[in-house]
């Protein structure tokens, strides 16, 4: 029986408090206005994102609220207006909206080759409420109180209301939810941040620094575009084996280097420094020696990392005087609701590793113990089922 129009009464796990356990409780999810979307989410995955936002460290992080950006599932009904998707669409929620084939007006990021960063309902995402009257779609079903949405996406519910401009088609039939739910952030990212950001060309030398989920689809993607030399580093020794199974040719740690700083050691092992770096810790230091490990003349170092609030970045000018060049990325660059469904396809090719991120498999009920797998460094995506 169609719900559309109604409320909905579900599960979700709501962060009440900042470094508190997610609690799953009833909530209440409102039917999508115009222009939004509600979804019945299929699989989740946590990625680090929601564990920097549930420890106090997001600037924009609201409480209560919905966290999860890393998901795949149907949806359930579409507000008025909503053209490119429909009731029983699998559909891949996107934190990075693209708003150009649905928007009279798109936004000038849309428009721009050169971004991704649409900024069609993004002051709305970062306040934890949708476009239309500036509210949340969720309430507590013991009190009628408000749930603020996180990153537009707001996966840990059954279902959630997204904006039209954040649904990205699975397009593919065939394609497993429960493994491309994982296009939904991580693994995208770290492909971009190589071949969208820096560009790294056939004989690189790379640098990839935390070798969780996006650092891995770095070092999967420097390998794709024909590095030669991949060095990954990880204070955490266990993350050596993966990473030389993924491609990297050298690891190194860190805490191991004695009075020498990473910078230094890894400009001695390739003779001045690498072509390109990516950070992927969220570290301001670790973002230092990223950029200072790359080549003088050229060498470009890319953040993907997510740095606490109140934290800045230093390094002396000399560095840039020197030529190398400091980026960030989101979303690995993509364009996301057009990329996206090129990525399943990528997939289901048969020529990624993306079932290798799935490390562990869970119960949606077990969220909290899937943080604390990511928080050791056991795990790089635990999925998460409702059924
Ligand atoms: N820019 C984006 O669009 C984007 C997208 C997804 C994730 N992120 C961010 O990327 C980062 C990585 O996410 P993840 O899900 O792979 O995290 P993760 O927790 O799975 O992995 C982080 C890795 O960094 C290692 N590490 C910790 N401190 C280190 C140090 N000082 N030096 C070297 N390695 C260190 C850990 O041992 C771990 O292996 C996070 O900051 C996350 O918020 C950014
Ligand atoms: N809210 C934080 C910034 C968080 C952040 O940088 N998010 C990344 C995605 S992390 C995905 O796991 C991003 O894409 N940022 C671009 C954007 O949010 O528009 C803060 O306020 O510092
Ligand atoms: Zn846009
Ligand atoms: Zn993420």
């Amino acid at each position: 029986m169609s719900r559309a129009g109604e409320p909905i009464a579900c599960k979700a796990a709501v962060a009440f408090a900042p470094r508190e356990p997610l609690r799953i409780v009833d909530v209440v999810v409102a039917p999508p206005q115009a222009g939004e979307v509600r979804i019945k989410i299929a699989y989740n995955a946590l990625c680090h994102t929601d564990a920097y936002t549930l420890g106090g460290h997001d600037s924009e992080g609201k409480f209560p609220c919905i966290l999860g950006h890393e998901a795949a599932g149907t949806v359930e009904s579409v507000g008025e207006g909503v053209t490119s998707c429909k009731a029983g669409d699998r559909v891949i929620p996107c934190y990075q909206a693209y708003c150009a084939d649905i928007a009279k007006e798109p936004c000038a990021h849309c428009v721009h080759p050169k971004s991704n960063l649409c900024q069609a309902v993004r002051a709305y995402t970062g306040a934890g409420v949708m476009k239309n009257d500036g509210k949340p779609r969720f309430t507590l079903a013991s009190d009628g109180s408000e749930i603020f949405h996180f990153m537009g996406t707001s996966t840990f519910s059954e279902y959630t209301v997204v904006h039209e401009v954040a649904v990205a088609q699975v397009g593919n039939d065939e394609a497993p939810l429960d493994k491309v739910c994982l296009l939904g952030c991580g693994v995208s990212t770290g492909w971009g941040a190589v071949h969208n950001t820096a560009r790294v060309e056939e004989g690189s030398s790379v640098a990839v620094f935390g070798l969780g989920a996006v650092g891995l689809a770095c070092v999967e993607a420097a390998v794709e575009a024909g590095a030669t030399r991949i060095i990954a580093v990880d204070t955490n020794d266990e993350k050596e084996a993966v990473a030389r199974e993924f491609g990297a040719t050298d690891f190194v740690n860190p805490t191991k280097f004695g009075d020498k700083n990473s910078q230094t050691v890894i400009a001695e092992m390739t003779d001045g420094g690498v072509d390109y770096s990516f950070e992927c810790v969220g570290n301001v230091n670790v973002m230092r020696s990223a950029l200072e490990c790359c080549r003088k003349g050229w060498g470009t170092s890319v953040i993907v990392g997510v740095a606490a609030a109140g934290t800045e970045i230093s390094t002396r000018p000399f560095q840039l005087v020197t030529g190398r060049t400091w980026k960030g990325t989101a979303f690995g660059g993509y364009k996301s609701r057009i990329a996206v469904p090129k990525l399943v396809e990528k997939y289901m090719g048969g020529n990624t590793k993306l079932d290798r991120y799935i490390t562990h498999r869970m119960k949606f009920d077990q969220i909290n113990e899937a943080f604390e797998l990511l928080h050791e460094g056991k795990c790089l995506r635990c999925v998460l089922s409702f059924d």
